[in-house]
């Protein structure tokens, strides 16, 4: 009989910054009625971000008290800013709702699997350099900002071939279509799983 975790999805959208993993898992998530979790980070909101939307945004004192505790089931540090998932947050919207998604970098990602295995499906987000620098500007993301994150694009292009999906971002409904069915197997085989 299958345990309840192998039900439990955690659908983890990593890639190069600016690839579009947060619009493409935000929309993926909503039409699949998947929980996000959402990651704690100690750096200022940019412009139009929002707190518990796009990020917890908490002080890096609070983030050492939480760290401390042993709250966070992964953490990093990235251009000197801390950010983690706690794992209270993942066994809670597991307890609410069967599958969940997030969104980290490649060390997340890798960790994550580390942790729960087969539960874990990392979906890679790519698209070329330019793409996704000129997406950044057109954000307005700073242009220091933008050159650090482009200065991580090369490691960052180089988990594609560890995650279990990769996707090519052009074309927004088309990935978030390809996306979509891709899940819906997993979730499909879940709900075989129950019957
Ligand atoms: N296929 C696409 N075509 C054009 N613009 C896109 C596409 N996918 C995403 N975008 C836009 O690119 C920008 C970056 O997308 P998004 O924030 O989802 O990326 P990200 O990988 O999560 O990176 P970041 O960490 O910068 O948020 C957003 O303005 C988004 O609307
Ligand atoms: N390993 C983790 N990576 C995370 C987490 N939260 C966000 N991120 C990734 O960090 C970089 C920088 O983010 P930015 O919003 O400051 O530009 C980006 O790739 C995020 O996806 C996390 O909890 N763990």
């Amino acid at each position: 009989m299958a345990d309840s975790r192998d039900r439990e999805f955690i659908f983890v959208f990593t890639g190069p910054d600016g690839s579009g993993r947060k619009t493409i898992a935000d929309s993926v998530g909503s039409t699949l009625g998947l929980t996000k979790v959402l990651s704690y980070a100690t750096r200022k909101p940019r412009p139009g971000e929002v707190n518990g939307q796009d990020y917890h945004f908490i002080t890096p004192e609070l983030y050492e008290e939480l760290d401390a505790s042993g709250d966070f089931i992964e953490s990093v540090t990235i251009n000197s800013n801390q950010y983690g998932i706690r794992d209270n947050d993942i066994r809670r919207s597991f307890r609410n709702n069967g599958c969940i998604y997030l969104i980290v970098n490649a060390e997340g990602a890798d960790m994550l699997k580390q942790i729960y295995g087969t539960q874990v499906v990392r979906l890679f987000i790519y698209a070329d350099r330019g793409t996704v620098e000129e997406r950044q500007r057109q954000e307005g993301i700073s242009g220091d900002v933008i050159e650090e994150r482009l200065s991580r694009y090369e490691t960052d292009m180089a988990a594609h071939a560890r995650c279990e999906h990769a996707f090519e971002n052009y074309d927004l409904a088309h990935t978030v279509f390809e996306i979509t069915n891709t899940l819906e197997q997993y979730l499909q085989r879940n709900l075989e799983e129950r019957d």
